[in-house]
C-alpha cells in the first residue's frame, strides 16, 4: 500500500482499525526519506534506531488510551530543542550541539503519541525567505527541484510535499510557515501569538516567533495545533486561554460568514498569477455564501522596514548568548577573551545573521534608539489597528501569501533586498499577532501559490473553518508532486 500520499487522518485511521502498526508507518517514513531526500534535501538529523522504538512502544498503548495523532510520524525543525537529538538550526555555530531538554511543543508531540523522525533544515536561526541561508545544505522544492522550497521552515514544508512525513511543526516570525507552505503547496498555519509555547525555541525575534503546524490537509493541521498549543509555565507570554478542538470547527460551512479581501494585498509589487488566484479563491467562498467584499489595510507598506528593524533589533540581543563558552562552536587560536568572542562569532555566524546583528546592535544604539527602534514600535501599533479596525467588519480577511510563487535556486541570495520583499504580505500579521493560514489555491507554471487567511486574535476556529471550506470545494490539495524514487 503506498502511504507517503496519505493524509495524516488516513493514516490515523489505519492504525485505528490495526490495518498499519505505528512501526510500520514509521518504517515506510525513512523509506521514502531514503528513497527522496538526497534530491529534496529536507531533514538534517534522522534518528531511525530510536523512532522505531518508541513506534513499537506506542503500537503496546491500549486503543481506550490513544490520541487522534497516536502513531504518526513526524518532523521537526531544527530551531525546536528535541532532548538528545542534535538541534542547530542550521547554523555552524550550534553544530554538535545536543539538548538537554524537550521543547515544550517537543514534549506535547510525545504527549500526543508521535514518533519524532528527525529535525528539518531552515534558513540560520530561521533568518531568510528561502533556506539557502543553512550552513548545511540547500533544501529543494518538491514540485521543481530547481526552485527554492522557501523559508526559513523551507526544510518543514518540503518534507510534507514530498511526503517524507504527513506533517511537521515550523516557526514563523515574519512568514517563515506560511511563504514555505504556499510555495510547496502544503498547508501552513501561524498560530495568535501566545498560543503555543515558545520554550525551547531558540529565540530569534520573541515578540513574533510562533511554532506552528505544516500539513497537507486543513484538518490535520487543526489536529495538530491543538496536540501542541496551550498555557505554559515556562513561557509567560503563552496565554491561558482554553484549547479548542479545532477540528471541531471543521462544519464546511461559511454562509453569512464576511470576508474581506484586502486591497493592498492586491497592489503593487503583487504577481498578476497570485492576484488571480485569490480572485478566483473568492469567487469559490462567495458562492459557498459567504460575503467578501474589499477592505482596506492602509498601513500594510510601513510593515516590512518596521519589521526588519525591530526583529534585528530582537536578534541582536538574543543572539549575544552564542559567544564559544556556552553552546557549540568555539574558535581555535585565541589569545584573549575578547579575541575569544570576535573570532568565534565571525566564524560560527554567516552573513545574512551577521548582517541582522549589525542591523539590530544599530538600531538599538543611543542616539538612533528614536529614529529607528521607537519609530518601528509606533508603525507596528499602527498596523496591529489596521486589523483591530477591519475585524469589525469582517470575520477573515484574505489575500495572497506571498506576491509570486517560489524562485530558482540561487536567484536572490545575493540580494536582500528581493529576498525580504518576498514577506510584504506575511510581516502585517506577526506583527499584529494575529493568526493565519496558508492553503493552496492554485497553480502557475507548474508551481503552487498560497490562498491567505487570517484571523482575529485566538480565533484560529473561524480560520480553520474557511479554509477547510475553501479546500473541501477545490481540488488542489489533492495533486501532489511527482518525485523520482532512488533505491538505497
Ligand atoms: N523568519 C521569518 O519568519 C522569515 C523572514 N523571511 C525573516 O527572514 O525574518
Amino acid at each position: 500500500m503506498t502511504l507517503f500520499n496519505k493524509s495524516a487522518k488516513e493514516l490515523q485511521s489505519l492504525i485505528h482499525k490495526k490495518e498499519l502498526s505505528a512501526a510500520e508507518l514509521t518504517a515506510e517514513s525513512f523509506r521514502r526519506i531514503g528513497a527522496v531526500d538526497g534530491d529534496v534535501k529536507a531533514f538534517l538529523a534522522l534518528d531511525e534506531e530510536r523512532a522505531s522504538a518508541r513506534a513499537k512502544e506506542l503500537d503496546n498503548t491500549p486503543m481506550e488510551d490513544r490520541g487522534p495523532l497516536h502513531g504518526l510520524p513526524i518532523g521537526v525543525k531544527d530551531n525546536i530543542v528535541t532532548e538528545g537529538l542534535e538541534t542547530t538550526c542550521a547554523s555552524r555555530m550550534l553544530g554538535g550541539f545536543d539538548p538537554i531538554y524537550n521543547a515544550t511543543a517537543a514534549t506535547k508531540l510525545d504527549q500526543a503519541g508521535l514518533v519524532t523522525v528527525g529535525k528539518l533544515n531552515m534558513d540560520e536561526f530561521a533568518m531568510g525567505g528561502s533556506t539557502e541561508n543553512s550552513f548545511y545544505k540547500k533544501t529543494a522544492n518538491p514540485w521543481n527541484l530547481d526552485y527554492v522550497p522557501g523559508g526559513s521552515s523551507g526544510g518543514s514544508a518540503a518534507a510534507v510535499a514530498a511526503g517524507e512525513v504527513p506533517f511537521s511543526l515550523g516557526s514563523d516570525t515574519g512568514g517563515s510557515i506560511r511563504q514555505p507552505a504556499a510555495y510547496c503547496g502544503v498547508v501552513g498555519m501561524k498560530p495568535t501569538y501566545g498560543r503555543v509555547s515558545r520554550y525551547g525555541l531558540v529565540a530569534f525575534a520573541s515578540s513574533l516567533d510562533q511554532i506552528g503546524p505544516v500539513t497537507r490537509t486543513v484538518e490535520d493541521n487543526a489536529f495538530l495545533l491543538s496536540a501542541v498549543s496551550g498555557h505554559d509555565p515556562y513561557d509567560s507570554t503563552s496565554f491561558g486561554v482554553d484549547v479548542p478542538d479545532f477540528a471541531s470547527a471543521l462544519t464546511g460551512d461559511v454562509k453569512g460568514l464576511k470576508i474581506g479581501i484586502a486591497s493592498e494585498y492586491l497592489g503593487e509589487g503583487v504577481g498578476d498569477a497570485s492576484k488571480n488566484a485569490v480572485r478566483e479563491a473568492a469567487r469559490v467562498l462567495e458562492s459557498l455564501g459567504a460575503e467578501v467584499s474589499e477592505v482596506s489595510l492602509p498601513n500594510t507598506k510601513y510593515a516590512l522596514p518596521a519589521y526588519y528593524l525591530l526583529s534585528s533589533s530582537e536578534a541582536s540581543s538574543n543572539l549575544a548568548r552564542f559567544d564559544g563558552i556556552r553552546y557549540g562552536f568555539r574558535a581555535d587560536d585565541v589569545r584573549t577573551l575578547e579575541d575569544l568572542y570576535k573570532k568565534t562569532r565571525s566564524e560560527g555566524f554567516g552573513d545574512e545573521v551577521k548582517t541582522r546583528i549589525m542591523l539590530g546592535t544599530f538600531a538599538l544604539s543611543s542616539g538612533f534608539y528614536d529614529a529607528y527602534y521607537k519609530k518601528a514600535q509606533k508603525v507596528r501599533t499602527l498596523v496591529q489597528g489596521d486589523f483591530m479596525n477591519a475585524f469589525e467588519d469582517y470575520d477573515v480577511i484574505i489575500g495572497p501569501t506571498t506576491p509570486t510563487p517560489a524562485f530558482k535556486l540561487g536567484t536572490q541570495v545575493d540580494d536582500p533586498l528581493t529576498m525580504y520583499a518576498n514577506d510584504i504580505l506575511t510581516i502585517p500579521v506577526n506583527l499584529a499577532g494575529v493568526p493565519a493560514i496558508s492553503v493552496p489555491c492554485g497553480f502557475t507554471e507548474g508551481l503552487p501559490l498560497g490562498l491567505q487567511i487570517i484571523g482575529r486574535h485566538f480565533d484560529e476556529s473561524t480560520v480553520y473553518r474557511v479554509a477547510h471550506a475553501f479546500e473541501q470545494a477545490t481540488d488542489h490539495h489533492k495533486v501532489m508532486p511527482e518525485i523520482r524514487e532512488v533505491q538505497a
